[in-house]
């Protein structure tokens, strides 16, 4: 197997860096040399896309968009540019218990007691990209309050998607005239914005049930929306229960559409698949487990949740043992340095980044999980018998997390890319020769 299969010439990871047509090739001056050092093509690349990307968006909204550079992000103040997620629906349809699950690991069971929703509850999320949550009390409707005259703009100006929550256990139709009402309105001033409709609480009912459920939502909306002569409005649907992995799920789908260029990380993800035989690979935000992309082979629960669980573990374990207040005593690192392996434990490990592994005993197919940053971690399925090869599979691993570390440089905002560049290294090394061998 070869490990070189996203590297350069330089070195540089490489896989997304394939139609490139700007870049010079033959271009020799100690400068040009220079810079090549310091810029890979793959950055590049990159700023160009993101920044044309970024200019199309704008001009779709028909906002003028300014000749600014990626690098000029820092000056946008903190509030403006993060993309937000607005969870409104019925009250006590579940939209403070998602939340709550999702973004602060509530236990599902605690959101019994959770009180009803009074005001609009912001919350400021510091992930692999910043981003803010919106939970509106059931009882208001925006468009037509009779009390308070809202400001549109100021709610749906920066949205990143709009959370259509409906309690599957109740009666519906109420919900659903709403948020009927609600696209329509939506559709004069911000056609663009995705409508995410999470047909919630499905935990306990039967598959059929939840089928007939999810297809007279859709029926009721689709023929609403096409008598009032809208076609092809970007509203999509989602069985969840916080009693499962699905509103992850859910939520994965509705985050991976606010990353700029996912088809460069599936690519990158899908070509690691391949080089390396693994049956599939996610990238995980560690602190809501939501994965914002994975390989191109199709959907699969039962990869998503035994991931997901493994990535539980692993943070269980990186809390007890690997902060980094946890140093290494010189006599244990002396010992681990030590005969047999007399070497140098950085030598040892494949890895400058904290590593972990574990083989599933039933089938036998390990998992390996590799922090990226400290918000990032890719976690993959092996098949049955590449336990053997770990030491070529690090290395691929290694080069596409340097890829993935460029990628999110790109696309965050200069804040961003401070938290990233302060992550924390070596939370777990298992697998491999360092310590804390599970
Ligand atoms: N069975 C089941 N119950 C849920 C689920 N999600 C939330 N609930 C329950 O639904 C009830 C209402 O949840 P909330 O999160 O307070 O509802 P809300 O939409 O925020 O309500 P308001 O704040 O009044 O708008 C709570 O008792 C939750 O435990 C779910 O997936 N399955």
């Amino acid at each position: 197997m070869s490990s070189a299969f996203l590297q350069t010439d330089n070195g540089h990871p490489a896989s997304f860096d394939t139609d490139d047509a700007t870049q010079p090739q033959s271009q020799t001056s100690p400068t040009r040399r220079s810079l090549v050092r310091c810029i890979s093509p793959a950055v590049l690349n990159l700023e160009r896309v993101f920044e044309q990307n970024r200019q199309r968006l704008q001009k779709k909204d028909g906002v003028p968009a300014p000749a600014a550079k990626v690098s000029d992000q820092a000056s946008v103040p903190q509030t403006k540019g993060k993309p937000r997620l607005l969870l409104m629906g019925q009250r006590r349809s579940g939209k403070s218990s998602i939340s709550s699950v999702v973004f602060h690991k509530l236990p599902p069971s605690e959101t019994l007691f959770l009180e009803s929703t009074a005001r609009i509850q912001k919350d400021s999320l510091n992930s692999f990209m910043e981003f803010q949550v919106w939970d509106f009390p059931g009882q208001i409707d925006i468009f037509d309050n009779p009390n308070f005259t809202f400001d549109i703009d100021a709610i749906f100006g920066e949205i990143g998607a709009l959370i259509w929550v409906i309690d599957a256990q109740d009666d519906y139709l109420e919900s659903v005239a709403r948020l009927n009402s609600t696209i329509l309105n939506l559709q004069r001033g911000y056609p663009h914005i995705n409508i995410e409709v999470f047909i919630h609480k499905v935990d306990g009912l039967s598959d059929d049930y939840k089928l007939d459920i999810q297809r007279d939502v859709t029926i009721r909306i689709q023929d609403e929306l096409s008598d009032q002569g809208i076609e092809n409005a970007p509203v999509n649907f989602h069985l969840t229960s916080i009693y499962d992995h699905s509103i992850f799920e859910a939520f994965s789908k509705v985050i991976q559409k606010l990353i700029p260029r996912l088809g460069q990380l599936e690519a990158m993800l899908t070509n690691l698949c391949r080089t390396c035989r693994f049956e599939k690979a996610y990238l995980f935000d560690v602190n809501t487990k939501i994965y914002i992309a994975t390989d191109n082979t199709p959907e699969d629960m039962a990869s998503y949740e035994i991931c997901s669980d493994y990535v539980d573990v692993i943070i269980d374990f990186t809390e007890v043992y690997g902060s980094p207040e946890w140093k290494r005593s010189d006599e244990w690192r002396a010992r681990l340095e030590g005969p047999p392996w007399l070497q140098t434990l950085e030598n040892q490990v494949a890895c400058e980044f904290a590593e972990s592994g574990m083989v599933l005993a039933d089938a036998q197919r390990p998992i390996m999980l590799r922090e990226v940053d400290r918000f990032l971690a890719l976690v993959a399925i092996m098949k049955e018998g590449s336990y053997d090869k770990m030491p070529q599979i690090n290395m691929n691993v290694d080069v596409v997390v340097k890829g993935l570390i460029e990628f999110f440089e790109i696309t965050k905002t200069k804040t961003g890319i401070a938290a990233v560049g302060g992550g924390t290294p070596g939370a777990v090394a298992v697998e491999g020769g360092g310590d804390g061998r599970l």
